[in-house]
């Protein structure tokens, strides 16, 4: 086991004696014997501390070990404390204030290197475990945000997020209004904390207060254990309340209550709770139209709208589409092991001429398709199929001109049979007569 050891003792020779004992055991070591070089030289980082409890430059405070004490644990740098046998108690107080360990003077030089040993193999195992739990952490979701309005809104999510404030997000579905939310939470001070979304739409409506504020062991029927409600587990943190307009009017006073003082009870609780968690929430309905019609609460809507986001539609913010839509083609195309598309031009630009009233989630759902659809390396305009999109006989549909409606089923008719007027007249459900005068009165020759 190798790394770096830092001894701080006003004593050269305990210095020296340690210095010798741990370098022939592989170690690197440094020796402070002034304590104002204490911290000086713990800016090479070192793996642990041998810290002298009396390391002090006067003989009055016999505090200063633990001072020391102190800056290193701000700094994360493990200490092992080194004591007298007069000053265990210190010692004792030491471990209490975070040192690793401690050793008294004489010590056994097994023992002491043993201790050290342990320590190092503790520190590598904490630093493994944070790794590892960093590889667990779900991946950062990709934020594209390359249209003005996007850009825009990307301003305004920085400098709200700092505050304090509850923010209400309004936008169609699917144009990302939760991802805004988690985002403005990791920009926050509260980012260390957790992120709590709960959906109102998704909640039975006996199951709200439980849901939200947690509920007693035998509170209710089914309460056959204790359960944390969201408020707690936000406690510190941010609660997403997304489709907010969907709370019915008379569940509204409870929420208004917890927003206003941060109190609460669990359902069956006799002693109140209290959560300072910021709350985001979101929601497609008008919520000032609900006022107007007496379905949401004016007092509550102040509560929530301190600020407001709008999330623009994704006909709204065209510049995205190309990116949005290659994030997605990587994504799909590493779920269904398929080698990476490219879009062509034209699908492109099919997709930046569509309105997408699914907004993101339907272009994710298209492109899904899409590249479950295509082969080979690059994905083209005939494997995207829109919902609602106009194609030539639906222009026609559209249009509600009977004459192009009836040109453009011929159309379609004679290109499905291979100009075989007999079998375009059967799609068509009339006579090869009845087909061959309509060619003549529209002067068609086939397609
Ligand atoms: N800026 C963005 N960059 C990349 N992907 C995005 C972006 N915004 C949203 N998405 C993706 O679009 C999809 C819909 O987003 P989200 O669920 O946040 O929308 P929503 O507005 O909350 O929808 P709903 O109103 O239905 O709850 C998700 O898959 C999300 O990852």
């Amino acid at each position: 086991m190798s790394g770096l050891i830092l001894v701080a003792d006003d004593d050269e020779d305990i210095c020296l004696a340690l210095d010798l004992l741990l370098s022939s055991a592989g170690y690197q070591v440094v020796t402070v014997q002034d304590p104002k070089l204490l911290m000086q030289a713990s800016v090479q980082k070192p793996d642990l501390v041998l810290l002298d409890m009396n390391f002090r430059s006067d003989t009055t405070s016999g505090q200063e070990g633990l001072v020391l004490l102190e800056q290193l644990n701000a700094e994360h740098i493990p200490v092992i404390l080194m004591t007298a046998w007069a000053s265990v108690e210190l010692a004792v107080q030491g471990m209490l204030q975070g040192a690793r360990h401690f050793i008294q003077k004489p010590w056994h030089n097994r023992q002491l290197l043993q201790l050290v040993k342990q320590q190092l193999e503790h520190q590598q195992l904490q630093q493994e475990n944070q790794q590892l739990k960093q590889l667990l952490l779900p991946e950062e979701t990709a934020w594209i945000a390359v249209s003005p309005v996007m850009q825009q809104l990307e301003q305004l999510v920085r400098q709200v997020a700092a505050t304090d404030a509850n923010i209400l997000i309004l936008g169609e579905n699917g144009t990302g209004k939760s991802l805004l939310a988690q985002r403005i939470h990791q920009f926050s001070q509260r980012q260390q904390a957790s992120f709590i979304g709960v959906n109102m739409a998704a909640i039975p409506e006996t199951l709200f207060e439980a849901e939200l504020f947690g509920h007693e062991k035998g509170a209710f029927t089914d309460a056959k254990q204790r359960r944390v409600g969201r408020f707690a587990l936000a406690h510190q943190g941010t609660l997403f309340l997304d489709e907010i307009g969907c709370l019915p009017l008379h569940l509204q006073p409870k929420l208004l209550r917890v927003l206003e003082s941060g109190d609460y009870e669990a359902v069956g609780a006799s002693q109140s709770q209290h959560s300072n968690a910021r709350i985001i929430s979101a929601t497609n309905a008008d919520l000032a139209q609900m006022v107007h019609k007496g379905q949401f609460r004016q007092d509550l809507l102040y509560r929530l709208n301190t600020l407001v986001l709008q999330m623009p539609a994704l006909r709204q913010r065209k510049a995205d589409i190309p990116a949005l839509a290659e994030l997605a083609i990587t994504h799909f195309c590493q779920k269904y092991r398929k080698p990476l598309m490219k879009l062509t031009k034209e699908a492109q630009h099919q997709l930046q001429s569509y309105s997408w009233p699914g907004n993101i989630r339907e272009l994710n759902h298209v492109i899904e398709r899409a590249v479950l659809l295509s082969h080979g390396t690059s994905l083209d305009s005939s494997a995207l199929v829109m919902q609602g999109m106009v194609v030539p006989e639906q222009a026609a549909v559209q249009s509600l001109d009977l004459a192009s409606m009836e040109q453009a089923l011929i159309r379609k008719a004679l290109a499905q049979s291979g100009n075989q007027l007999t079998e375009a007249a059967v799609l068509l459900g009339i006579t090869r007569h009845a087909l061959a005068r309509r060619l003549e009165k529209y002067q068609m020759q086939g397609v």
